[in-house]
């Protein structure tokens, strides 16, 4: 089986091709592939699979994936499925355009939160219409230093941004967050942020079925969604452990820019009875 490898401000991924959506990717598939040391290590996969092959039926936000030629099939570390990747996304669009899948530079992939425009930018960085960052309430999460409060934000996934009055660096990340089942019913993606300029956040995370990484592109929508007054367009350069990306909120919701880097290719020799 041939694999990729990329990513997207050091948040990285296996890059699984199956045109044709042939295979069986199970969790214990993913999680055995994403290992960091029996494996070939990432945050996540990334299967590529033509939208018209997909086993799964798209239904509720993922119904206008349907007119997109490429699907992105994302799962987590631990083999879960999420509805949506922001680095993933910038790194999907690198490889469907390096292995000549698509042609010119505007196109839309499919995820499971929906359909998102991509623009592959001259200078290599990649732009992804969010959508909406929905501010849903207040939220807090118990993690290993201690709680913290913060700000719920659905961006077709599960966020919770909380600003924190200490450096992020210094926030003690490890372990899984726990949180309230009712705030997050399906487990959440834990960010915490400071605004260290005008215009600029420094922010950490703990992802859901990941754990702590070293970007999340969700993410940082939603720690610049959190931070932007209600009813506010902004401009928010936001940098995380692996590098820094660009945000931008108005009227018509959220576009992310950032790098999208494939770093690898070969064949997968582990044996993952797909
Ligand atoms: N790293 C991603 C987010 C991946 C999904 C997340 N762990 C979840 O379960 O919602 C990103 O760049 O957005």
């Amino acid at each position: 089986m041939r694999f990729a490898k990329g990513h997207g401000t050091e948040n990285d991924f296996v890059i699984i091709p199956d045109p044709d959506g042939v295979l069986d990717l199970d969790p214990a598939a993913v999680a055995a592939l994403c290992d960091r040391r029996a494996g070939i290590g990432a945050d996540g996969v990334l299967r590529v699979v033509r939208t018209a092959a997909l086993g799964e039926a798209l239904t509720g936000p993922a119904a206008a994936a349907a007119e997109c030629a490429w699907f992105m099939d994302y799962r987590n570390a631990d083999g879960s499925v999420a509805e949506m990747c922001g680095n993933g996304v910038r790194v999907f669009a690198r490889y469907l355009a390096d292995r000549g899948l698509v042609s010119g530079t505007e196109l839309a992939v499919g995820t499971r939160a929906g359909a998102r425009r991509v623009v592959l930018e001259d200078d290599g960085e990649v732009t992804v219409d969010m959508g909406r960052a929905e501010v849903v309430g207040e939220g807090s999460a118990v993690l290993a230093g201690g709680t913290v409060t913060g700000t719920r934000v659905d961006v077709g996934n599960p966020h919770l941004a909380c600003r924190v009055d200490s450096s992020p660096a210094e926030v003690d990340l490890s372990g899984r967050p726990q949180l309230a089942p009712g705030e997050f019913p399906d487990g959440a993606n834990v960010e915490v942020f400071a605004e260290t300029a005008p215009g600029t956040l420094e922010m950490r995370v703990n992802e859901r079925g990941s754990g702590e990484t070293r970007s999340c592109g969700t993410g940082i929508v939603a720690v610049a969604a959190a931070a932007t007054p209600p009813g506010r367009d902004a401009t928010w350069r936001v940098r995380v452990p692996g590098g820094a990306c660009t945000v931008v909120l108005g009227a018509d919701g959220a576009r992310l820019r950032g790098p999208a880097v494939i770093v690898a290719e070969g064949e997968i020799l582990m044996e993952l009875g797909v």
